[in-house]
């Protein structure tokens, strides 16, 4: 746990042996355990290597080590510290990415539905934008390149967050449905740009000229 020391607070707790603390709210000592009894029972405190953090008199930074006769956080957790920074930011992260995998997993398997629809039944069935898609490669590439131009002018014209990422979805999506007619799925483009993290596009456009050499 983590508590403030005043000069009285470690005098306090090398004559009792228990922890004790200034309250910065209540300008008063406390000795962790006074109503829970939940002591920390110490047998030793240590300064810091030049002992400046004791000459700075209004709170001192030390250490106490002791064996505590209970939980040492108010939850009731043996330590106040049981919430790790890593582990959070990789639960985020991770769930982060699985619906981003997931979004584009799943539109990719309907685009995929439907190429195979129009490969396998002469019925044109429902309406299907992306089976006019499928079948027209003009009318397919014409999309990408007006897409990609409505994204690019998001930035040009000053356009809000919600329109670019809209345009985005428009670029991902007709991209996805010239990738299901050449065959390529997500997981092959996830895989080339994962394996350009440890390279910078400065370092891997210097090394073309390099191989072509
Ligand atoms: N993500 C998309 C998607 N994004 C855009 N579009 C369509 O792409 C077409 C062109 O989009 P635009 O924004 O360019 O529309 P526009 O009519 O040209 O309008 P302007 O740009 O001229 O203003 C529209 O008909 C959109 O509805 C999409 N059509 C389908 N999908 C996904 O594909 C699935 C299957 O769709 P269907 O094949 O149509 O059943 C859907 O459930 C979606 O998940």
């Amino acid at each position: 746990m983590q508590g403030f020391a005043n000069r009285d607070a470690l005098a306090t707790t090398i004559s009792s042996r228990k922890a004790t603390f200034y309250s910065r709210s209540r300008s008063s000592l406390w000795t962790k355990g006074e109503t829970s009894n939940n002591f920390i029972n110490v047998y030793d405190i240590f300064l810091d290597c030049d002992h400046d953090s004791v000459m700075t008199t209004l709170l001192l930074q030390i250490i106490y080590l002791g064996k505590p006769d209970g939980p040492t956080c108010h939850t009731g957790s043996e330590t106040c510290y049981y919430t790790s920074v890593l582990d959070s930011l990789e639960t985020e992260q991770a769930a982060g990415s699985r619906l981003a995998s997931t979004t584009l997993y799943s539109l990719e398997s309907t685009v995929f539905q439907r190429r195979a629809e129009i490969e396998t039944t002469t019925e044109s069935g429902k309406p299907s934008w992306t089976k006019r898609l499928l079948l027209n490669q003009d009318l397919l590439c014409s999309k990408i390149r007006e897409e990609a131009d409505e994204l690019c002018r998001t930035l040009e014209d000053n356009e809000d967050k919600g329109r670019a990422a809209s345009e985005m979805g428009d670029v991902l999506y007709h991209a996805m449905v010239l990738l299901a007619l050449k065959d390529v799925k997500m997981e092959d483009v996830l895989d080339v740009l994962r394996r350009r993290f440890s390279q910078s596009g400065i370092e891997e456009k210097g090394s073309r000229g390099k191989q072509k050499s």
